[in-house]
């Protein structure tokens, strides 16, 4: 059988006044595959996630999102179309409780598919598809919190909620675990498996543990140029990758 394709990246360009940020970028993850993209700094991660996530639009090349050319388009049609990122705790309502930044994104979800008339039958829905996610990320003694009194990690946790509940199947992570301590970064990369399992997920991670432990391929990006794409322990052996990142980066893991 093969395998559906959710995102597809086409030799993807992107070039600032005469610089060549990304050159000829391509990839294809498959439907509910986990996808880290590593490099070193400066590689071009995050203009490529805001490339897929229509920040910016690809100077040349074509980016599909479940079959569909998405490149160019605004971020909120992309999110439309089934794509959500999340960025370090910027897309919360600080001055809503947990339960209500969750139902918001449920009902913008359905806001635009629905007439006004259906609100009510759907508050129903949104109401018990909130009370899901939350109960997921397990914030639910959290319920009536609001955003800006959480932890660090919580609002980390809701932030992703917000993704699922809002109904994407393609997520983008910015470093999730940016910030937080060993323990909290192995309980939340449990959280995000648990929480986004059956989507796809594409996450920018510079902690190599989070990496292996959640990652079923890993794209490593080197001057815009994705110079691997494969499984943890393929591209631990690639010597390419040793040379041009890895081998410093576990060198300096090992020195840590
Ligand atoms: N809007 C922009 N205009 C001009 N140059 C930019 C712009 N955005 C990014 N760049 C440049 O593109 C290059 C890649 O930056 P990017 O942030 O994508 O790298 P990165 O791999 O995410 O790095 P890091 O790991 O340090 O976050 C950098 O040289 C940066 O200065």
């Amino acid at each position: 059988m093969t395998e559906r394709v959710a995102l597809e990246l086409r030799d993807v360009h992107k070039r600032f006044g005469k610089t060549e940020i990304i050159r000829g970028a391509s990839l294809r993850v498959n439907a509910g595959e986990r996808v880290a993209i590593i490099g070193p700094n400066g590689a071009g991660k995050s203009t490529l996630f805001n490339l897929i996530s229509g920040r910016f639009a690809p100077s040349s090349g074509e980016i599909l999102l479940n079959g569909a050319r998405i490149d160019g388009a605004a971020p909120h049609r992309i999110n439309r179309q089934g794509l959500a990122r999340s960025f370090q705790v910027s897309n919360l309502f600080t001055h809503l409780s947990v339960f209500e930044n969750l139902r918001c994104a449920v009902l913008w979800s359905l806001g635009y598919r629905y007439a006004f008339w259906r609100f009510l039958a759907n508050l129903r829905d949104a109401n018990e598809r909130a009370e899901e996610v939350m109960a997921m990320l397990q914030l639910q003694r959290r319920r009536d919190a609001l955003a800006m009194n959480l932890t660090y990690a919580e609002q980390r946790a809701l932030e992703i909620g917000l993704t699922i509940a809002g109904g994407a199947d393609v997520i983008l992570l910015d470093e999730p675990t940016a910030g937080m301590s060993k323990s909290e970064t192995r309980r939340f990369v449990q959280l995000i498996r648990d929480v986004t399992a059956g989507k796809t997920l594409l996450t920018v991670e510079h902690d190599m543990g989070v990496v292996f432990g959640l990652a079923d391929r890993i794209a490593v990006l080197v001057y815009g140029e994705v110079i691997a794409f494969d499984t943890p322990e393929a591209v631990r052996a690639n010597p390419r990758v040793q040379e041009a990142y890895l081998g410093s980066v576990l060198a300096q893991a090992t020195e840590a």
